[in-house]
């Protein structure tokens, strides 16, 4: 009886509290240096690697069935990530993501099943246009999680800033978030409208969504 019930007892994680703290609150967290230098560097070799092995397809709307690229709505080219099939620096990016899935559906029972994360590369001259998540017709989408890749010296110049919209008392709010290295975006899918603005240079990531079902 002790044992189950230990088992249970979660030892309280500051910084993982800080982001559901943040989501209760705001609906967004934004942590900066959720990766180190050394694994935003291995990642950003993986990215580069496989986009010149022109392994990346340009990214579409819709659904699976119903696929459109749309080059008016969103510019950038993604490859989906197989966990099944990782490289050294995809073990660490989701031994990350797992810890923090793992801790969140213990301490708030968020029933997260499933994932999916792909690399997106924002050529010069592309964005992605406001939206939600979930506009796919995917309704498990429960929380989205953006990590950025970029070189350490990202200019504000360079664009791309992640622009959230939030309401405050009736009144829309735009908070435009840069896409420094290591920072980590996590946001209610199903509720927060957002868009990538124009970007002047290639800009790197990993997004992904947390799926209940
Ligand atoms: O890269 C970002 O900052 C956000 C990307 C995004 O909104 C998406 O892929 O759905
Ligand atoms: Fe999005």
């Amino acid at each position: 009886m002790t044992a189950l019930f230990e088992d249970l007892v979660v030892a309280e994680h500051p910084l993982y509290e800080k982001i559901i703290d943040d989501l209760l609150n705001q609906q967004y967290s934004i942590i900066d240096n959720f990766f180190d230098e050394n694994e935003v560097s291995k990642l950003r070799d993986s990215i580069l690697l496989k986009y010149e092995a022109d392994a990346f397809k340009k990214a579409a709307i819709g659904n699976r069935l119903n696929e459109t690229v749309e080059k008016a709505i969103r510019g950038d080219v993604i490859l989906w990530i197989d966990e099944q099939c990782v490289n050294p620096a995809e073990t660490l990016f989701f031994n990350k993501i797992n810890a923090l899935v793992s801790y969140l559906n213990r301490t708030c029972f968020l029933g997260i099943l499933h994932k999916e994360f792909h690399y997106a590369i924002y050529p010069k001259g592309t964005f992605y246009k406001r939206h939600l998540d979930t506009f796919q017709n995917d309704d498990r989408r429960k929380l989205s999680f953006v990590c950025y890749l970029n070189n350490e010296d990202w200019q504000p110049e360079n664009g791309g800033e992640l622009a959230i919209y939030t309401n405050a008392n009736g009144v829309e709010v735009e908070k435009k978030i840069y896409p420094l290295p290591g920072r980590v975006v996590i946001f209610e899918s199903q509720i927060l409208e957002h868009e990538v603005k124009p970007v002047n240079t290639k800009r790197l990531s990993i997004t992904g969504w947390l799926k209940t079902r």
